[in-house]
């Protein structure tokens, strides 16, 4: 089974206005108190990249690893971490920097893992969020877009590794 581009989801413009949107909203909810952002790769890494540039102040980054999705379009249901944290979170402000929740499952794994390092706080921001296909109750702190059941790429999100580097969003379909 093979897949290509059929549509323009989110275009750059909406995706840059909606990423500085959210980056104010966590400076204010956090009064400008240092914040750790956990972008989760590979995935996240172009949202993180884009939203720690709309947040002023002491804003420090690590990068944790997993995967679920293989070369295919549906999770195989098991995560696997592949790289944990560098950084001490303990008592600090945290916000993991998800690029979609799906089915939850890579969040679901990952909150019970941070949790064990007792965070002053612990919140999760998405650029998307997929709540037809949720297999596990997650409460996400901060959405930027709600989108349908279609498999998307673009922006730092792949099929089998590829359309990373593609500036939009968008839904694939199979050839
Ligand atoms: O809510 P879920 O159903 O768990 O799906 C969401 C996760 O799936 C994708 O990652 P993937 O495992 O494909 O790895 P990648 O980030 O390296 O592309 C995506 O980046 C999310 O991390
Ligand atoms: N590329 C891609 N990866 C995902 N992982 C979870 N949902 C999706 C999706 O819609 N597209
Ligand atoms: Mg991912």
């Amino acid at each position: 089974m093979s897949y290509e581009i059929n549509e323009v989801m989110l275009s750059e413009s909406k995706i840059k206005q909606r990423v500085k949107e959210l980056g104010a909203e966590i400076q204010k909810d956090f009064n400008d108190e240092p914040v750790v952002l956990i972008a989760v790769l590979r995935g996240s890494f172009v949202f993180a990249a884009d939203l720690m540039r709309e947040m002023k102040g002491n804003i420090q980054v690590d990068f944790i690893s997993v995967s679920s999705y293989g070369n295919q379009t549906k999770t195989t249901g098991k995560v696997r971490l592949l790289k944990d944290l560098d950084t001490n979170i303990t008592n600090e402000n945290v916000v993991v920097v998800e690029d979609i929740v799906d089915s939850g499952l890579t969040l679901y794994f990952l909150m019970d893992h941070l949790k064990m390092h007792r965070p002053k706080q612990l919140k999760i921001c998405t650029l998307l969020d997929k709540p037809e296909r949720r297999q596990v109750d997650l409460p996400i702190d901060y959405v930027g877009f709600v989108i349908p059941d279609e498999f998307i790429v673009g922006y730092g999100i792949d099929y089998a590794q590829y359309y990373r580097n593609l500036p939009y969003i968008a839904s694939v379909k199979e050839v």
